[in-house]
């Protein structure tokens, strides 16, 4: 009788262990483990020497290549020898670690030189994400680097290829972070104006003969400035992850001769499409495929231009090298000069065109709880040039909000709640900007925790005539449903009747076009405090962001290591 009872005792678990593993797949993944050293560099990555940040003695930095479920632990020394530093790991939500979001001010009190801060969080969803610095214009000095995370063994995805590439695309000043922020901050204003070259996984080419250019300072010849080469084998397909993290342009990329399937945006499957030239904002992620179906004797030009500001900058560019030709081996052809910088239809049209794939559609809900009408304007306060949502310009307090609000130091910033929409019907967007009464604020938005809510990026005319800018929007923690895009001011009452809630693509980046709204909606689901700002280095710098709070009474208690800044001193030390 035991031995029977026995017996079926150990079938019965038997068949529990299998069953649990057939039904509940091991989500936990492996424990990824980097040792970063942040430092600055003399570089020439588009021949002209300049201080850089790199990471390991790189810029881009080392990838962070990892699977669905994996714990990535970053162990960052900060060797700038005077200069604080913090990463944020862009479109990793940072469910259950939003102390580990890597946003100064926001999340954690910076990195103090010589210290080591250590990042550790996970990355739940396969995809296309990047890193990069969020502090200061630290950006703006090449520390950046992108994430790539794989599915599950045995998981696969609805399109193949047989080789996967990143590369990061980005713009490049010869000024520093410095120079810039302080400019900025002047008055009277010093704009940063249009960057010298566009890199192309760091790599560009600044024209050495330009007058003005101090001797030994550029070096044509120098091996580092030597054009990316993206080498494929004939006939092959690839799977190309493309991350834009420029400082202020948006980019039309293309590769010569060669179509591009788009398959996936920000870590989400899209309804593939097909472009000639990928328009890609700062904060965007794409992953397209190109088949190597052309004449194999031959290398083709891949180029990055400027699009929606009338810049000077040359169009950065990169071989796509046919194997077995010298990857330095320049194409018979021209560049192509890719499309005008003023033609905004083809990039509403691409917008657009984005749809969720059909075999991954997560519906978006069908209600909002909570609409908040961000208008999007430049103006000038106390003399300085700043950037404002509903007439207030956004100024990072001292002390990080996810420490203030935890531990009650509400003293820290402003509490006056900030305005949830703009008197529309008053004001033009066409017009140069007149809204002479703004103000700035540290105050923030806070969001009921697990309800919807839209926010509504409205987009005006600058204070220079017949002007108006893209702006690449990113929320950190979370991905926010595109339910809607239109061009002049944005109707209450019309156009959300028109919203996409049947396909919308997920994304943690959008833009809003010149004169154009753009409407979005996420769920408040994700306890922490997240910033929410333009992508342009320079905008957010002066005001164009704000910062919502959610669920924060469901955290438990957060790590010392964030703390040490402002009113903190003291909270670090138990
Ligand atoms: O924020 C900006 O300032 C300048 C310009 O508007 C003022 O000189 C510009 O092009 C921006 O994007």
């Amino acid at each position: 009788m035991v031995e029977f009872l026995g017996s079926n005792l150990m079938k019965f678990l038997a068949y529990c262990i299998l069953f649990s593993f057939v039904t509940v797949p091991l989500v936990e993944g492996r424990v990824r483990h980097y040792k970063w050293e942040m430092k600055y560099e003399f570089k020439s990555p588009d021949c002209y020497k300049k201080l850089a940040i790199t990471i390991n003695g790189r810029s881009p930095g080392p990838s962070i290549i990892a699977q669905q479920g994996d714990t990535i632990i970053v162990e960052l020394k900060n060797s700038l020898l005077t200069e604080n530093a913090a990463i944020h790991w862009h479109g990793i939500r940072q469910i259950g670690t939003p102390w580990f979001d890597g946003t100064e001010g926001v999340t954690q009190c910076p990195i103090l030189p010589g210290d080591t801060f250590v990042y550790k969080f996970v990355v739940d969803r396969p995809g296309t994400y990047l890193y990069h610095a969020h502090y200061g214009m630290q950006r703006e000095a090449g520390l950046y680097g992108s994430i790539r995370v794989s599915l599950p063994d045995g998981e696969s995805e609805p399109f193949s290829y047989d080789y996967d590439r990143s590369i990061i695309l980005s713009d490049w000043y010869h000024t520093s972070t410095y120079e810039q922020a302080a400019g900025l901050s002047s008055i009277p204003f010093v704009w940063v104006g249009e960057p010298h070259s566009i890199l192309i996984q760091g790599k560009g080419r600044f024209n050495c003969s330009t007058p003005g250019i101090e001797a030994g300072l550029c070096n044509a010849t120098n091996p580092e400035c030597t054009p990316y080469a993206l080498t494929v084998i004939p006939r092959k397909t690839y799977r190309l992850r493309i991350g834009s993290l420029t400082s202020l342009s948006a980019l039309s990329f293309e590769i010569e001769g060669h179509n591009m399937t788009v398959v996936e945006a920000d870590g989400q499957y899209v309804e593939p499409f097909v472009v000639q030239n990928l328009f890609i904002y700062s904060g965007e992620t794409y992953s397209v495929l190109i088949k190597a179906d052309q004449d194999p004797s031959r290398n083709y030009w891949a180029s990055a231009k400027v699009v929606s500001r009338n810049s000077n900058t040359p169009n950065g560019l990169a071989i796509f090298n046919y194997y077995p030709n010298h990857p330095r081996r320049n194409p018979p052809t021209v560049p192509p000069p890719g499309p005008r910088w003023n033609n905004t239809e083809p990039r509403f049209a691409q917008s657009i065109a984005i749809k969720s794939h059909q075999g991954y559609i997560h519906p978006p809900p069908q209600t909002s709880d909570r609409v908040i009408v961000m208008l999007n304007t430049q103006n000038r306060i106390n003399g300085n040039v700043r950037w404002s949502i509903n007439n207030v310009s956004f100024n990072l307090p001292h002390t990080p909000y996810l420490i203030s609000l935890k531990h009650n130091l509400l003293h820290t910033f402003d509490q006056s709640p900030l305005p949830e929409g703009y008197d529309f019907a008053n004001y033009d967007i066409y017009s140069i900007a007149k809204n002479v009464n703004a103000t700035t604020s540290s105050g923030i938005y806070k969001l009921k925790f697990n309800t919807t809510v839209d926010i509504i990026l409205q987009n005006a005319n600058t204070m220079n005539l017949n002007n108006s800018e893209t702006h690449p929007w990113h929320l950190h923690g979370h991905d926010f449903w595109v339910v809607g895009y239109g061009k002049g001011k944005f109707d209450k009452f019309k156009d959300p009747k028109n919203y996409n809630l049947v396909n919308p693509i997920m994304k943690n980046t959008v833009p809003v076009h010149p004169y154009g709204w753009t409407a979005l909606r996420f769920r408040a689901d994700n306890p922490g405090v997240w910033a929410f700002h333009c992508h342009i280095e320079s905008h957010f710098f002066m005001g164009m962001g704000v910062v919502f709070e959610e669920g924060i009474e469901k955290l438990g208690s957060l790590p010392t290591s964030i703390m040490g800044c402002g009113d903190t001193k003291g909270l670090h030390r138990p």
